[in-house]
């Protein structure tokens, strides 16, 4: 479930520096950061269907909230399905791990965070299920930084809903369609946040960069 760090932290050529750059400043500026065709297009495809595989075979589980024994399923609150990512479980999954990876080593050039890790689960929400507004930090693991979500979704459109909204401190909510190859991204503490009910399946891929405990 967790993608470790490793000591041949090589940055690469997948994340251009200027990409980096926006990413750092939107963060630093505004606690949120959105960008477009992140995913190339066939990464987002092979993802998408990827997911459309896995919930059709089971193996996405409805994701509950809270932590460890304390977890319980609340559609009302919550109602995605999702399972969690494994390294080597695909080649879309791996290539998709590998740019998050590349992004949690320029977060950590640009903020001296100290992310030591990405873990990252596929996500369905059927059509009129949600997440209602919460923070993606626990009460007892504060570990988690940074969220990342990408969005699988080709064609979606504003009449569709679905739409991911952060509610920044003092600022007009601000929101996100789920439209494919596009990347949101936060900060976990402090950024309250809520996906809307759509009228059609939304796929996504969310996950979290998280410090050194
Ligand atoms: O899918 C999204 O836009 C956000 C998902 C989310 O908030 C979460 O999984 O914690
Ligand atoms: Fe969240």
């Amino acid at each position: 479930m967790h993608t470790a760090s490793s000591a041949q932290d090589e940055p690469n050529t997948h994340l251009s520096e200027e990409l980096e750059l926006r990413i750092g400043n939107d963060l630093f500026d505004q606690g949120w950061s959105q960008q477009d065709g992140f995913l190339s297009a066939g990464l987002s495809a092979a993802l998408a269907e990827e997911c459309r595989a896995l919930m059709a075979a089971g193996a996405l589980k409805k994701a509950g909230i809270g932590r460890g024994e304390e977890q319980t399923i609340r559609p009302d609150i919550r109602g995605d399905h999702i399972v969690w990512l494994r390294t080597g479980q695909s080649p879309a999954c791996d290539s998709y791990l590998q740019l998050m990876d590349q992004l949690r080593l320029a977060l950590n050039r640009s903020f001296f965070l100290g992310l030591e890790e990405y873990e990252s689960h596929f996500a369905f929400y059927p059509p009129g299920t949600a997440y209602q507004t919460h923070l993606d930090r626990f009460r007892d693991d504060d570990k988690r930084t940074i969220s990342a979500v990408i969005y699988l979704n080709e064609g979606w459109l504003p009449e569709h809903g679905g739409a991911l909204r952060m509610h920044p401190e003092d600022k007009p909510a601000i929101e996100v369609l789920p439209l494919a190859g596009r990347l949101a991204l936060f900060l976990s503490a402090s950024m309250p946040h809520e996906v809307l009910p759509a009228t059609r399946d939304r796929l996504s891929l969310a996950g979290w960069f998280r410090r050194r405990g």
